[in-house]
């Protein structure tokens, strides 16, 4: 179990995370949300040890994760933490990236792991090449093979799939995510994205002015979000009555009290996405055919 136990740090003067705690059993995956700035790298960074808490304690089961002034290299050996910058080796293969802290005693072993891991990447017809030639989302599909080449016991994922294009992060994300359970690798993921989210964290943690505003399941969060900033998170939505209400929840019927009207439609593949006018404020509801601005609806939460 992961265990963080009130820890605080900042860079300069503002503390970037004050009093932070939280608990992560062994195979568990867990998303940290949160705006830009909120401190989801910082607290990825401190948990692989590599700045010195100012306060607190982080415990992998009985071993502290402690920082450079009192490790010399950064990094316990159980664990693995792919940043934002991959730090890659550009002038040997794909496979040799991948097989590099692997074990040479047994080649052919080695062999079958190379080849196992660049199946859950899909980077098989590119195992000869040499990454200096690989594009960007190429490049993470490699650094994130590295990572789990070894097995670690706990992995840290930070934007995992923002270099990867949208015809490949589906079964990417499927692909790895399903690898990592499978092996009971602990998993903890900072995201902007909600599809890299709910259909795979078992919890999410939301960070916000240096605390933690939430830490429950994606589906708790998703139906009763407290706020604005966790509604966001999840898509296009409305303030009511001082209620939360997604713009997938809205409809138009023959009558109701929230008469609006039509601003703009947006096409989003299997709907439209209307902005109205209600009283003044703009509202967003789906609909599953365009309407003509200026046309009067009334609408219903569903
Ligand atoms: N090396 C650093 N030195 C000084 N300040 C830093 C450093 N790294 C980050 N910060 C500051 O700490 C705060 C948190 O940054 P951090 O990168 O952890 O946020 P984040 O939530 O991961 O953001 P993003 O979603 O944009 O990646 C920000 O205000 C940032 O400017």
């Amino acid at each position: 179990m992961l265990q963080v136990k009130n820890i605080s740090f900042s860079y300069k003067k503002q503390a970037v995370l004050n009093n932070i705690s939280f608990n992560v059993k062994a195979g568990e995956h867990v998303s940290i949300i949160g705006e830009s700035g909120s401190g989801k790298s910082t607290l990825l960074k401190l948990l692989y040890g590599t700045y010195d808490l100012h306060k607190g304690h982080i415990f992998w089961n009985n071993s502290e994760i402690l920082g450079p002034k009192h490790n010399l290299i950064i990094g316990p050996e159980f664990m693995k933490y792919v940043a934002q910058e991959f730090d890659l080796m550009p002038f040997i293969t794909v496979a040799e990236n991948i097989g590099a802290f692997l074990s040479n005693f047994y080649p052919e072993e080695k062999q079958a792991r190379i080849n196992e891991l660049l199946d859950v990447v899909e980077l098989k017809p590119f195992a000869k090449t040499k990454v200096k030639e690989l594009s960007g989302g190429q490049k993470q599909r490699v650094a994130l093979a590295r990572a789990i080449a070894k097995q670690p016991e706990i992995i840290l994922l930070d934007e995992p799939f923002s270099h990867i294009d949208n015809f490949k992060k589906q079964s990417l994300r499927r692909s790895l995510f399903k690898y990592l359970k499978e092996k009971n690798i602990t998993c903890i993921v900072a995201t902007h994205d909600k599809d890299d989210v709910l259909s795979y964290s078992d919890n999410m943690i939301v960070l916000h002015d240096a605390k933690i505003m939430a830490n429950t399941t994606p589906q708790e969060l998703y139906n009763n979000p407290e706020n604005k900033l966790i509604a966001s998170f999840f898509g296009e939505f409305n303030e009511i009555n001082s209620k939360i209400i997604y713009a997938n929840q809205l409809k138009p019927v023959d009558r109701s009290d929230l008469k609006a009207i039509v601003k703009q439609s947006y096409y989003k593949g299997s709907f439209y996405l209307i902005e109205a006018d209600l009283n003044g404020e703009n509202v967003f509801f789906e609909h599953d055919v365009q309407l003509k601005k200026g046309k009067t609806v009334f609408l219903y939460q569903v």
